[in-house]
């Protein structure tokens, strides 16, 4: 049994679904049992000149155009593995328990690395008890540099995932070999080229949840600096947008399960490749919607009271109080001369 067993053999057009390669399923069923018979064994990617295996578990949940995953099958580069099949090699994963680590880097050249080609959203779908394997990673933070989720820490997608495997493996040559493929590839190792070398310096992987540890850490303390400056009143700081990852949850602690939930995948969140969140359009859209107002003399109005207290003559020009009292009694005493004539 192949690919199509992942999922249902109809549209909800009733037509039968086509596969990537725009075969029907049933036809494709067929194709893949052929060209992946030999699942498990790499021998896919090695025929397409990549040195080491490439696998993954593919739910047909993207776009297939924007679908890093489905380019590489359309490349030759991976194979798919059915709903029940397991992989010998690494298996970087969400239901990774550790990291990937250097310490990966045999079982990585010797049986490859695989990834599961899904949704963020639909994380819920996924049968990761029938899938995966004895070598299940999660990753280390790390920045994505694809279009779709670009500054987002920690969701990368499947190219990204297998390339920062390899290249916290040590294995830099395979990760730029995979990204070269993507007009935006090599933009990922470089926008997270110096943790990319920490976590190569490490071992196993606590030593990779450390260094990320501390790299979190003295994200978190660089923003805290700035958000004291900017307390203090710097005129420069003021107008700077970029909030600490943590602003989202000041108090809960940060870890990579809170970027899978689907609260996290609507949000118009976008980070820097240090993690901080850049503010959207939207939510600068929203800041700007609490407008300054100034009265005739330029200074800020504080207050709706201080606002409704303003008055203004015919021409627009600010009655100032004394001047209104003036007129006001002005107009009694006419009043009253008026009356002591009559
Ligand atoms: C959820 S899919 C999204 C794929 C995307 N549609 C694409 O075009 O490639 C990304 C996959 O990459 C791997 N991955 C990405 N970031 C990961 C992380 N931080 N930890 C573990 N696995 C990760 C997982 O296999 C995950 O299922």
């Amino acid at each position: 049994m192949a690919k199509g067993k992942n999922k249902s053999s109809e549209t909800r057009s009733g037509k039968p679904s086509r596969g990537s390669n725009g075969h029907h399923t049933r036809t494709n069923h067929k194709r893949m049992e052929m060209k992946f018979s030999n699942a498990g064994t790499g021998a896919n990617s090695k025929e397409a000149g990549f040195p080491v295996k490439l696998a993954m578990w593919d739910f047909d949940h993207c776009d297939p155009k924007r679908c890093s995953g489905k380019k590489l099958e359309r490349l030759g580069l991976i194979k798919s593995l059915r709903v029940g099949q397991k992989f010998q090699g690494i298996v970087v994963s969400p239901n990774g328990k550790g990291v990937v680590c250097p310490d990966d880097k045999e079982t990585v050249e010797e049986f490859g690395a695989s990834v599961v080609e899904c949704s963020w959203a639909r994380l819920d779908e996924v049968p990761f008890n029938k899938i995966g394997g004895k070598h299940e990673r999660l990753l280390p933070y790390l920045v994505a540099a694809n279009q779709v989720n670009y500054g987002r820490p920690w969701r990368l997608n499947c190219v990204e995932a297998l390339a920062a495997c390899f290249a916290i493996v040590g294995r830099v040559d395979l990760a730029a070999e995979l990204l070269e493929h993507f007009s935006w590839g090599l933009g990922f190792l470089e926008l997270n080229k110096e943790l990319l070398e920490m976590y190569q310096k490490c071992t196993d992987s606590e030593s990779v949840k450390k260094v990320e540890e501390e790299w979190l850490e003295k994200i978190d303390k660089e923003v805290q600096e700035r958000k004291s400056q900017s307390r203090e009143g710097d005129i420069w700081l003021q107008g700077n947008t970029n909030r600490d990852l943590q602003d989202m949850s000041d108090d809960e602690e940060f870890d990579s399960e809170q970027y899978y939930s689907e609260e996290n995948t609507e949000r118009k969140i976008r980070y820097d490749n240090l993690g901080n969140v850049l503010i959207s359009e939207e939510e600068n859209e929203s800041e700007e919607e609490e407008e300054v107002r100034y009265d005739a003399l330029g200074n800020i109005i504080e207050s709706e009271e201080e606002a409704a207290e303003l008055k203004y003559d015919s021409l627009g020009n600010l009655i100032e109080d004394d001047e209104q009292e003036v007129e006001e009694d002005l107009a009694r005493t006419t009043e009253k001369l008026k009356k002591l004539e009559t």
